[in-house]
């Protein structure tokens, strides 16, 4: 039971992260009468866009988190980015916050070092090998440790940021610079992980909500230098792969708890499935439940959060999702083909808004469905072709 948004009575939803996954949330918060308040560490992020109010914080410095949260006093916060000073959440739920789906939850899943010793030390799921390492040196011993080849990511960062493939013994120093810049946070801690060369991957997205444990259709999806270009639902797999990917999917949620959505991050291999990593908010592939499902990854997580029941899931269609990204730091841009890519049949688009364009950073999204996935996929990458990021100066 609420009131209206800006009234005494009202809901009030405080976003820690405002990039396009959190505009979908903060939208339909809104359709179920919601006051928002978006948070990120830039002005005019997508979420503050659509927000009733935001804020431009660090949201890694404690002090400045709470403060902005004792000010708002908000009914729910919902981390929407891993780079929090999560901690601090952990403090301000022991005094009676709400932090979604739990503080544990964010601050386990804030760096690959807590989740990955959960998951594989204290629930015994499978995942691949790893070490961690604080210095080039401690790398180099890693490295052996794990063999070649071996991914090498910071153990804060996230869309594949800082991440690399380490092949040979010459490549070590390279991807320690390459982890030094692109972490979020200022740790120089890495991880380093056997390469596996899995099948496929998938997310699968698994709620949490007061009709108990739920999953989506599996999200098959391909990355491009660890960062998502193309997803699809449903992703074909085995009765046997499914079970387990749902079994392990339900262990590492069920411990993390809380209410709200999952997106369980599993490599297929031929007869075995590997847990890589769980986001404890929606998921970027899955963008593509906006045209896949009855309740989108957002609808389904924005209920879950205020309690509402969860009878069914229904995916209404295959669907198919493919990125466009900037290949420039500007804030000139401009988006061109949103028509031609609207002309393609059962396309959408999702334009983020972003205020500026970056090298690598996601711009926009074409979302397609089709009688099958394999027809949805043709369609978003046709429609992804059309859209064109054109920055003044350079040849049209
Ligand atoms: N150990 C591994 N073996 C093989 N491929 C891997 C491994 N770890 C990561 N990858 C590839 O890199 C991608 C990104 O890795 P990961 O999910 O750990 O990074 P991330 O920065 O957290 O990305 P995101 O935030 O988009 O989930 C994976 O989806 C997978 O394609
Ligand atoms: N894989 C995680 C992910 O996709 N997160 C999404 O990207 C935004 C950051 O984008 P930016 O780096 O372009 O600001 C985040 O705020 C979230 O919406
Ligand atoms: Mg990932």
């Amino acid at each position: 039971m609420y009131g209206a948004p800006l009234s005494i009575h009202a809901k009030k939803m405080m976003l820690l992260g405002s990039g396009e996954l959190g505009k979908e949330v903060i939208i339909e918060a809104q359709r179920l009468g919601v006051e928002t308040i978006a948070v990120d560490r830039y002005e005019n992020a997508p979420a503050m866009q659509v927000a009733h109010r935001h804020y431009v914080i660090n949201m890694l410095d404690p002090q400045q988190l709470r403060e902005v949260i004792e000010r708002e006093k908000p009914d729910v916060i919902v981390p929407e980015i891993e780079a929090i000073a999560t901690s601090e959440l952990v403090e301000l739920e022991k005094e009676g916050y709400r932090v979604i789906p739990t503080a544990n939850a964010s601050r386990l899943t804030m760096d690959r070092e807590g989740i990955r010793r959960l998951a594989a030390e204290t629930l015994q799921v499978p995942t691949a090998k790893y070490a961690f390492a604080d210095s080039l040196d401690e790398l180099k011993q890693a490295v052996a440790e794990i063999g070649l080849p071996c991914v090498i990511k910071p153990i804060m960062s996230s869309s594949g940021k800082g991440q690399s493939v380490c092949r040979s013994e010459a490549d070590i120093e390279t991807s320690w610079s390459c982890a030094m810049e692109g972490g979020r946070a200022k740790k120089t801690r890495v991880i380093v992980e056997e390469f596996i060369r899995f099948e496929s991957e998938i997310t699968l997205l698994t709620v949490r909500s007061v009709s108990g444990t739920s999953f989506c259709q599996p999200i098959g999806h391909v990355q491009k230098d660890g960062d998502y270009i193309e997803s699809w639902q449903p992703h074909r797999m085995s009765a046997e792969q499914l079970e387990e990917s749902q079994r392990i999917a339900k262990k590492v949620t069920d411990e993390l708890g809380g209410y709200g959505i999952y997106g369980v991050e599993l490599f297929l291999g031929q007869d075995k499935v590997y847990f890589s990593e769980v986001s404890p908010r929606p998921h970027d592939t899955g963008l593509v439940t906006l045209v896949s499902q009855d309740l989108s990854e957002f609808a389904l997580h924005v209920r879950a959060i205020l309690g509402f029941p969860i009878p069914t899931i229904r995916l209404l269609t295959p669907g198919a999702t493919h990125t466009l990204k900037a290949a420039e730091e500007r804030i000139d841009y401009r988006i061109e083909g949103i028509a031609e890519a609207l002309a393609v049949p059962n396309t959408q688009v999702r334009v983020f808004g972003k205020p500026e364009t970056k090298i690598g950073r996601r711009m926009a999204v074409a979302l397609s469905s089709a009688d099958d996935v394999g027809k949805a996929r043709e369609r978003a990458l046709e429609a992804a072709g059309a859209l064109r990021i054109v920055y003044p100066g350079v040849e049209e």
